[in-house]
């Protein structure tokens, strides 16, 4: 297995982690894998891990760049794990949102180059954490990317409303949002979605040919760059994190929130049947 051997480091515990990272120090490069079959649905625990694995990676001087991929063939991440969302307690709620808050302000404002592998479907919460990164590499063919939050009856957050705006600009996030758009890689690419699009066994190989040209560039200038780029959004965050994290429980909380949340579950259910 690639963890065990040098010179290569490994931050889980193969096979066990939720989401598992493995350091190539000769490239300086990491790879951060999710590992939550059946779908990556983020869970509190995975967001947890996730924002821990980013945070270490960041202190890490020999790290220079992290890829984030999927362990799990076909798909990226389903987003938020509803079931944290369905029946809940405001409790919870807010612990998952703070989690998802730290694992995001963890990634956009990382110093690391950050590129996606996009190697499956990426609804929600997996299209967020793909336009976190600074470049996305998408598998042609079945897969769907995009925020499709109000086909759930929920909101996509400020924040995420931010990062899409940054990444395909104002008329095409007014449709993508409010339509819940979920875009094939071909028109994901065409809307600038995604960077680049290739047959699902050449993402990786495409990736690490994109690294190069990132990698040539000196860290310093690269980071001071990316931080100008995207502090404005990072602080607006930042600067409510406890309201929002709130907001969100209060949001969820909502009978008229359940109820669609609750359908929205049985229609998956249904889709398999
Ligand atoms: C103020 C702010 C308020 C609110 C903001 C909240 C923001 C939320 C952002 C989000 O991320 S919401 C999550 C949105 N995600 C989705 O809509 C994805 C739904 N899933 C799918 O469309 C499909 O599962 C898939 C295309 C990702 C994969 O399809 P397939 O490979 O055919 O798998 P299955 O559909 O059979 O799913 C297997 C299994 O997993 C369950 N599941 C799927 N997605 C989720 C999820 N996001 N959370 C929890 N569970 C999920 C699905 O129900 C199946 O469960 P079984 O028990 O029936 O096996």
């Amino acid at each position: 297995q690639v963890c065990t051997q040098v010179p290569y480091r490994c931050y889980s515990t193969p096979g066990v982690g939720q989401v598992q990272v493995d350091m190539n120090s000769e490239t300086g490069v990491a790879t951060v894998r999710l590992n939550r079959p059946p779908v990556n649905s983020l869970n509190l625990d995975v967001l947890t891990e996730l924002g821990i694995a980013l945070e270490k990676l960041d202190a890490d001087r020999t790290c220079r760049a992290m890829v984030l991929a999927s362990a799990v063939p076909g798909i990226f991440s389903a987003g938020l794990d509803i079931l944290e969302m369905y029946q809940s307690t405001p409790e919870r709620c807010v612990a998952f949102w703070r989690a998802l808050q730290d694992a995001w302000l963890g990634l956009y404002g990382s110093r690391l180059v950050t590129m996606a592998a996009i190697e499956g479907h990426s609804p929600a919460g997996g299209c967020l954490l793909a336009m976190s990164c600074d470049y996305r590499v998408m598998a042609d063919g079945k897969f769907q990317i995009g925020l499709n939050e109000t086909r759930l009856g929920i909101v996509a957050p400020f924040w995420f409303e931010d990062v899409m705006l940054n990444t395909i600009g104002h008329r095409e996030t007014e449709k993508a949002l409010q339509l819940g758009a979920m875009y094939s890689a071909q028109q994901a690419l065409s809307i600038g979605l995604v960077d680049k699009v290739v047959p699902l066994a050449e993402v990786m190989p495409t990736v690490q040919g994109e690294l190069k040209n990132w990698l040539q560039i000196p860290d310093a200038a690269r980071v001071i760059t990316k931080t100008s780029m995207r502090k404005q959004v990072l602080d607006r965050l930042r600067s409510q994190k406890e309201k929002d994290a709130q907001f969100f429980a209060d949001f969820i909380g909502r009978d008229s929130v359940q109820r669609s949340l609750g359908a929205y579950i049985a229609s998956l259910q249904k889709r398999k049947s």
